[in-house]
């Protein structure tokens, strides 16, 4: 089944569109688990089990995970939100030239979807475009202040090279599994692009610890109905002056995220 079917679904099942980023900073877990075999997974189980009621998915970024223990503790998160019944997106900004994207591409045997970046081009990103059954979400307009040096460079044309990728992703999207991250913290840009894929869904990330437009978000982020809002210090480390309690903080964050992107939902 489609990535953006199963989406679809599990948006309904949990009338979410939340996506959960695990980013498990390993300064900011809390002190009592560090003399966990691997605290970061130990962290994210409980953070699982906290918030899996109220995410659309789980979003793992590699960065926090680029290590021995690290890429264990991410093999077990990714099996136990599959366990719970949560989709998993690997953030991992992927591309390379062909030969080595094809490695890359098989990660998708182990999660559902995955973030890449288009700046090689379409053969840098055909393998993951070829996975019909995965979500591939192409950067499109990063929510970070430097997302203008370049992605806000007008062309030749007069549009931005931003708006120049969403079109390129439309032609990519011959299996109707392509999304955008669009960030939350350019609310303009958010609309101008939704105007020109009207159909394909966003991974909106931005909203919490950097401040990003909620209400833009679900506007222009969800292609109907389906769409990622993502979050990840704003709910992980919603309780890290709690000590054993930082959990519950973070099901109770995700679920205050969850009602606040419901109430501009339609
Ligand atoms: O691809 C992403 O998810 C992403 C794109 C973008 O433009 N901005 C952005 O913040 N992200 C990721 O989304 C997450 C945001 O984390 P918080 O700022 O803690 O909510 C991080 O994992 C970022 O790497």
């Amino acid at each position: 089944m489609n990535f953006f079917d199963r989406l679809h679904d599990r948006i309904r099942t949990v009338d979410s569109v939340v996506s959960v980023g695990l980013d498990p900073d390993q300064s900011r877990i809390p002190d009592h688990l560090a003399e966990h075999d691997l605290p970061r997974w130990a962290f994210n189980r409980r953070i699982i089990d906290a918030t899996h009621e109220h995410a659309a998915v789980f979003k793992p970024n590699a960065a926090f995970y680029e290590d021995p223990d690290g890429w264990r503790a991410l093999e077990e998160t990714v099996a136990y939100a599959h366990g719970k019944g949560v989709p998993v997106l690997l953030d991992a900004k992927r591309a390379d030239i062909g030969n080595t994207t094809r490695q890359y591409a098989k990660i998708l045997e182990t999660v559902d979807a995955i973030t890449v970046n288009p700046y090689m081009g379409r053969d840098s990103l055909q393998p993951f475009l070829s996975n019909e059954e995965a979500g591939i979400f192409v950067l499109c307009r990063t929510s970070n202040p430097g997302g203008e040096d370049l992605q806000d460079l007008e062309l030749e044309s007069g549009e931005p090279v931003y708006e120049r990728i969403a079109a390129l992703a439309d032609l990519w999207n011959e299996n109707d599994n392509v999304g955008l991250v669009v960030g939350a913290t350019t609310p303009d840009e958010l609309e101008e692009v939704r105007e020109i894929v009207p159909d394909i869904p966003f991974l909106v990330p931005g909203i919490g610890a950097q401040g990003g437009d909620a209400e833009a978000a679900i506007e222009y982020g969800l292609a109907d109905g389906v769409g990622l809002v993502n979050s990840s210090r704003g709910i992980i480390f919603a309780g890290e002056n709690q000590g054993e309690q930082f959990a519950q903080a973070s099901g109770q964050a995700a679920r205050r995220l969850k009602e606040r992107l419901n109430q501009y939902r339609e």
